[in-house]
């Protein structure tokens, strides 16, 4: 496995033959490793860039299997059908957010593979929320629907924190962390710090790269940062450089200082309870 995911080039007049085994070694695989969150957390970024490494193939489209019924329903089969085409040895990896805090997915993903690598790209859960709403805002643009203010959503008439809004549902981490845990050991679910992907990817794809067992392939000159975009992009060894999509890094919705402030009293416990989860403490508001 270890070979295959360092294998040196071909020599170029074998290059041909190489390709046509290859297509013809090529299946497609269940994940052995599941991006399961969060939404808004960097889950596009973490999946783009891990598929720089050789010995990793991707689904390049959220395949929703474990969350939405309608799925589910096909079977193994058809979750097999949504994965790419990879070759002996390379590791499958799927994306899909509404895993996290769906529910059933945690003991669906358990039967499917009780060994399976989960990674959790976490960030900020505040600014994940304004993220959130700023996506759901867009959504309904696009539709031609109103949808009301951001502080009408988290605060209720009182003035307080309305714990039943569904973005702010998604920020509590620890309650959907401790369904993941009540399924799998923790030492099966590598956290990512998503603030940090932002910052610096390569740190953490390295993290990333050791968790999942692939050699290090993935190197600080696959990144590199784009002024204008405002993020890093990427630079394939082969191919052509890339930047994820308008719908990554949009710019937020606004939310008033006093109800952040409240926002980010309301997350002080449920943050400290999900950093004692994972054994580690993260700079949120
Ligand atoms: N390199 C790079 N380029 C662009 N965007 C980046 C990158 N790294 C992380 N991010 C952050 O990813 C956030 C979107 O997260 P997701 O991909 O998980 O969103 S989604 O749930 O799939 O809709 C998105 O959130 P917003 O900035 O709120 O749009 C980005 O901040």
């Amino acid at each position: 496995l270890r070979e295959l995911r360092s294998a040196v080039p071909a020599p170029a007049d074998a290059a041909a033959t190489t390709n046509a085994t290859a297509t013809a070694n090529a299946t497609q695989c269940l994940p052995g490793a599941i991006i399961i969150g969060v939404r808004k957390g960097g889950t596009r970024a973490l999946l783009e860039m891990l598929s720089l490494h050789p010995g990793v193939a991707v689904a390049k489209a959220e395949v929703h299997y474990f969350n939405l019924e309608e799925h589910y329903r096909r079977g193994l089969g058809w979750y097999r059908a949504q994965m790419p085409a990879s070759l002996p040895g390379q590791l499958t990896v799927e994306k899909t957010p509404g895993y996290f805090a769906a529910p059933l997915a945690p003991g669906r993903v358990r039967a499917m593979d009780g060994a399976v690598r989960l990674l959790l790209i976490v960030r900020d859960p505040a600014e994940r929320l304004v993220s959130d709403y700023t996506q759901v805002l867009h959504n309904r643009r696009q539709r031609g629907k109103p949808y009301r203010p951001l502080e009408e959503l988290l605060l209720r008439p009182d003035g307080a924190i309305d714990a039943g809004y569904k973005a702010l549902q998604r920020s509590l981490y620890h309650q959907h962390l401790g369904r993941w845990l009540q399924r799998f050991p923790r030492g099966q679910i590598h956290v990512v710090d998503g603030d940090a992907l932002v910052r610096d990817p390569f740190p953490e794809l390295r993290g990333v790269e050791r968790f999942l067992e692939l050699s290090p392939r993935i190197a600080p000159s696959n990144f590199y940062f784009n002024a204008t975009k405002g993020f890093y992009c990427l630079l394939p060894n082969a191919g052509q450089e890339r930047c994820l999509d308008e719908s990554k890094g949009r710019p937020h919705a606004p939310l008033g200082a006093n109800a952040r402030r409240k926002l980010c009293r309301f997350l002080r416990r449920p943050n400290r309870r999900f950093f004692e989860m994972v054994g580690r403490v993260f700079a949120w508001c």
